[in-house]
């Protein structure tokens, strides 16, 4: 299996802020240095290349002579602010040694949730890695709020590991993989060498994160899954361990490997599993739920018995079984009220009670993607 990573063509690499801050000390320039070293030959070999890398809270706080993380959003933001600086120039300059051009993204949530600005972060993406640049992202952290925040650069990188349709996703972080419990309270833990990212067994074993860190080993599984979608692979693996990439790049057994077991889904309906804020619920009858899981149909108003919240027609919700289990999530055709005029109803009585027809689906199965596709 580690074979076929010799293979692999295009590489999403994350590095997360316990790894890149030496103790939270500040930014580690020798580990960035030998990792961008390592980054460049694979360039050189072929691989096209994108670079994930948190540390900017972290780079901040340093700066500011902070010890601990502030809970206040406006003072994570004020460092983020400081220390994305300090982020970017430090990779600019480990960069410039091994010539090799770099350029800055900074994302927030809507720039992956909006079908247009997606759109243009791919043509973006996909022109700089033609030029021979890398690519280093970030979440633009100034600017997010709570509720639209990815929060951790796992969902953030996995997230451009769709978006590019990325054959392997590398997770570098302050472990040599994932354990079979957290290593900070076990210290019999063992490593897991290879697995699916499916395997429902891991959600039990993936903990929360050390103190710099946000998201710890869930959002990493959670990271797998969202890869997954594209058929992307997952390496989450020791930063630290001489050589990583290049071994990795030769097909060397380190980390934990976490394999897709879907094939890859469409580009679209990758993007709709992306989307993490879900407007409302539709709860629909058994009918509905057989044809959206078994026959891979649209939703019609028909099969619906209840609607939830607030949403506008475009929006994304949830739709949910009798037992309010989520069965899939899409695009919604029709507003939350509209569709409750509408629930029930056949298709052609839509324009008789709303006085006018957008679409004879609630929901089209384009735009609807089943359960077992999203983490
Ligand atoms: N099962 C597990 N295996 C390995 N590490 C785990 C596990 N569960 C929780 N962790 C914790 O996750 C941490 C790595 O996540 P995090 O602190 O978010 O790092 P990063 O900044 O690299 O994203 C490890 O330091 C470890 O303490
Ligand atoms: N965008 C933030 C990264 C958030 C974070 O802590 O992510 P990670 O270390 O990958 O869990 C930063 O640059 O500080």
């Amino acid at each position: 299996m580690r074979q076929m990573i010799s293979q692999t063509k295009r590489w999403v690499i994350k590095i997360g802020s316990s790894l890149l801050t030496a103790d939270g000390k500040g930014l580690d320039p020798e580990a960035m240095s030998s990792w961008v070293k390592q980054m460049v030959t694979l360039r050189e070999a072929g691989i096209e290349l994108i670079l994930v890398s948190s540390g900017a809270i972290a780079a901040g706080m340093s700066k500011l002579n902070w010890d601990t993380r502030p809970k206040e959003m406006h003072k994570l933001q004020a460092a983020a602010a400081v220390g994305q600086m300090i982020l970017v120039q430090a990779w600019e300059n480990c960069f410039d040694q091994f010539n090799c051009q770099a350029a800055q993204i900074l994302l927030t949530h809507e720039d992956l949730s909006d079908r247009q600005r997606y759109l243009n972060a791919r043509t973006t993406l996909r022109t700089l890695v033609e030029l021979n640049i890398i690519p280093v992202i970030n979440e633009n952290d100034t600017v997010t709020t709570d509720e639209i925040q990815f929060g951790d650069n796992d969902t953030l990188a996995a997230l451009v590991a769709n978006l590019v349709e990325a054959d392997l996703l590398v997770i570098l972080t302050d472990r040599d993989g994932m354990f079979d419990a957290d290593p900070r309270t076990n210290p019999n833990a063992q490593l897991i060498t290879e697995t699916k990212a499916s395997d429902s067994s891991l959600d039990k074993i993936a903990g929360g994160a050390g103190s710099l860190g946000r998201g710890g080993m869930q959002t990493k599984l959670r990271a797998a899954r969202f890869a997954a979608r594209s058929g992307t692979n997952t390496i989450i693996v020791g930063g630290k361990i001489p050589n990583v990439i290049t071994k990795l790049q030769h097909g060397e057994k380190l980390g934990t490997l976490l394999v897709p077991d879907h094939t890859p889904i469409a580009a679209r309906k990758q993007w709709l599993a992306g989307q993490l804020q879900v407007r409302g619920k539709i709860t629909l009858d058994d009918g509905a739920v057989k044809a959206l899981l078994t026959r891979h149909k649209s939703l019609l108003p028909v099969g619906v018995r209840q609607v939830t919240g607030d949403f506008s027609r475009g929006e994304i919700v949830s739709c949910i079984n009798n037992k309010g289990d989520e069965i899939a999530r899409g695009l919604v055709n029709y507003s939350a009220n509209e569709a409750r005029q509408i629930m029930g109803l056949a298709s052609d009585e839509i324009e008789r009670t709303l006085g006018f027809l957008n679409e004879p689906e609630l929901i089209h199965k384009d735009n609807l993607i089943i359960h077992e596709l999203l983490a």
